[in-house]
């Protein structure tokens, strides 16, 4: 890819899921910070020139230092998030310079090389992609009471993931936009959608789960052992 991209790695949030007393992207799998293990991926890419840390303000002199001892010279910028994960993601794109952008959660540490070069070619084919994947289970709509609205034709149906990749004016011009208005989505192709930008959907691993709740972690472990042994690393 001759493209240069920024990333902007989202890790200010507070893991309220977890229900740990130190956020969950500082846990630790496989002897390394979770949010370690993804900067490392990015930190890898050769396409990727600059990455935009966003953490609690608390965070960011421990955050530094980690940048200093893992050698991740592509951190440009370790700044404080805000309130909402879509705050947070706009204080780190307002970092970067690069004409393409993805925004990734601290917190998925396992996507691979592959994934996200998929994101990035799909996205500069039609100025916005996120990796997903199709969903496994029959989805259901439910009201309040419990009773089944509808279900879904699940053949249109994709859990999305992150990275969510762009062109960066595109992407900020939406995030501006949100937030003058007050909206919140839940992922950043919600801003880039509402403004009637198409968004597309290339296809990820099962595999790049989110850490959100405490049954993820052995299971990340799993995956990050197994990784290792196909590498033949010790
Ligand atoms: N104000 C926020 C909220 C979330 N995030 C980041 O967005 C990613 C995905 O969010 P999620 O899994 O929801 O993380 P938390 O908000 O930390 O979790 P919870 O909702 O359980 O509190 C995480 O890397 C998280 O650190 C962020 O940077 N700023
Ligand atoms: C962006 C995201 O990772 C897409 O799955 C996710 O929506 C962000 O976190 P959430 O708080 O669990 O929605």
């Amino acid at each position: 890819m001759n493209e240069k991209w920024g990333v902007v790695i989202v890790a200010a949030g507070r893991g309220t899921r977890m229900g740990t007393s130190e956020s969950k992207q500082f846990l630790h799998l496989a002897n390394k910070p979770i949010m370690v293990h993804t900067l490392e991926l990015f930190q890898r890419l050769d396409f990727v020139n600059e990455i935009s840390l966003v953490v609690g303000t608390d965070d960011i002199d421990r955050c530094e230092t980690w940048v200093r001892d893992y050698e991740l010279s592509k951190v440009t910028a370790v700044i404080s998030g805000g309130g909402e994960r879509q705050h947070s993601v706009l204080r780190g794109l307002e970092k970067l310079t690069s004409d393409w952008v993805m925004v990734h959660d601290g917190v998925r540490p396992l996507v691979t090389e592959a994934a996200v070069a998929n994101c990035c070619r799909t996205a500069m084919q039609g100025g916005a992609a996120v990796l997903a994947v199709p969903v496994k289970d029959t989805i259901k709509q439910v009201d309040e009471g419990g009773v089944i609205v509808s279900t879904p034709d699940r053949r249109s149906l994709w859990a999305i993931q992150t990275p969510q990749a762009f062109r960066r004016v595109l992407l900020l011009e939406a995030h501006q936009r949100a937030s003058e208005e007050g909206f919140l989505g839940t992922d950043d192709a919600m801003v880039v959608e509402r403004m009637g930008a198409p968004v597309t959907v290339a296809e990820g691993d099962y595999t790049n789960i989110k850490i959100t709740t405490p049954e993820d972690l052995p299971y990340a472990e799993f995956l990050i052992g197994q990784r290792r042994s196909e590498r033949g690393e010790a």
